[in-house]
């Protein structure tokens, strides 16, 4: 469902000239995969998230989800698109930092769906319950654990229900007892939505556990051409 094909995205340099984040020759990944990134600082994870994403476009390259070609699309159906599509959750949260949990969570439900006001609602008590916060739901980021803040941020991106999951180092910034706590919360809820789930991580830990790995250094050195083979950790 997802499909990558010859993928290169180039940024200029601050000294002139090019600098290539990421060269990939080809990508698929079946609805419902879990996948893990992997790769030394640099080796174009978060870049490669957010082609995937529709967050930057490739420089070269076509990017396909559920058929779409979303670098085609223009900016406000690619984003419209990915907000239907896809949940992004973020290393550093990404959290409103003035609205509370609840709020936080109906903020990302996309209007266009016209999903009625109490449905909306009654979503992300349901979601916030899910990740263990009904206590929570009227806190703000700043009154909440890194953690908890990571837990509301996973309701955040599950709130459209979307196709495909993308977490971008979700467990970095949280101590060893939560770490593996928020990991396994989120490959739950992503089985239990059929989503699909791509997380960049330098855990190895989290690697082990993981079925498919995609090994961003291998690829970048050319030691190995085709992203799709599996390193069984
Ligand atoms: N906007 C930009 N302009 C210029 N270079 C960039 C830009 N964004 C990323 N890069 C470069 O592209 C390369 C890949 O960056 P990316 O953030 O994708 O790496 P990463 O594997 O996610 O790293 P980390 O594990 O440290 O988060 C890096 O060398 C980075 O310096």
């Amino acid at each position: 469902m997802i499909k990558l094909r010859d993928i290169e995205k180039k940024y200029p340099s601050p000294e002139g000239g090019e600098i290539t984040a990421l060269s990939l020759s080809r990508l698929d990944i079946q609805a419902g995969e879990e996948i893990g990134l992997a790769g030394a600082s640099g080796t174009g994870k978060t870049t490669l998230l957010n082609i995937i994403s529709g967050i930057s476009l490739p420089s070269r390259g076509s990017v396909r989800i559920n058929e779409v070609e979303i670098n085609l699309l223009p900016e406000a159906q690619r984003d419209l698109f990915r907000a239907q599509t896809i949940g992004y959750v973020f290393q550093t949260f990404n959290l409103i930092p003035s609205l509370t949990a609840k709020e936080n969570v109906l903020a990302s439900i996309v209007f266009g769906k016209k999903i009625p006001a109490q449905a909306r609602e009654e979503r992300c008590l349901a979601l916030l319950k899910r990740v263990g916060l009904s206590h929570r739901i009227n806190h703000k980021p700043g009154q909440l654990s890194g953690g908890e803040q990571q837990r509301v941020s996973i309701a955040r991106a599950l709130a459209n229900r979307p196709a495909v999951v993308i977490a971008d180092e979700p467990t970095a910034n949280l101590d060893m007892k939560t770490r593996m706590m928020v990991l396994e919360l989120l490959r739950e809820v992503c089985r239990e939505n059929t989503a699909t789930l791509i997380m960049a991580t330098h855990d190895q830990e989290v690697l082990k556990s993981l079925k498919r790995v995609i090994d961003l250094e291998q690829t970048k050195e050319g030691a190995k051409e085709d992203a799709t083979q599996d390193s069984m950790a």
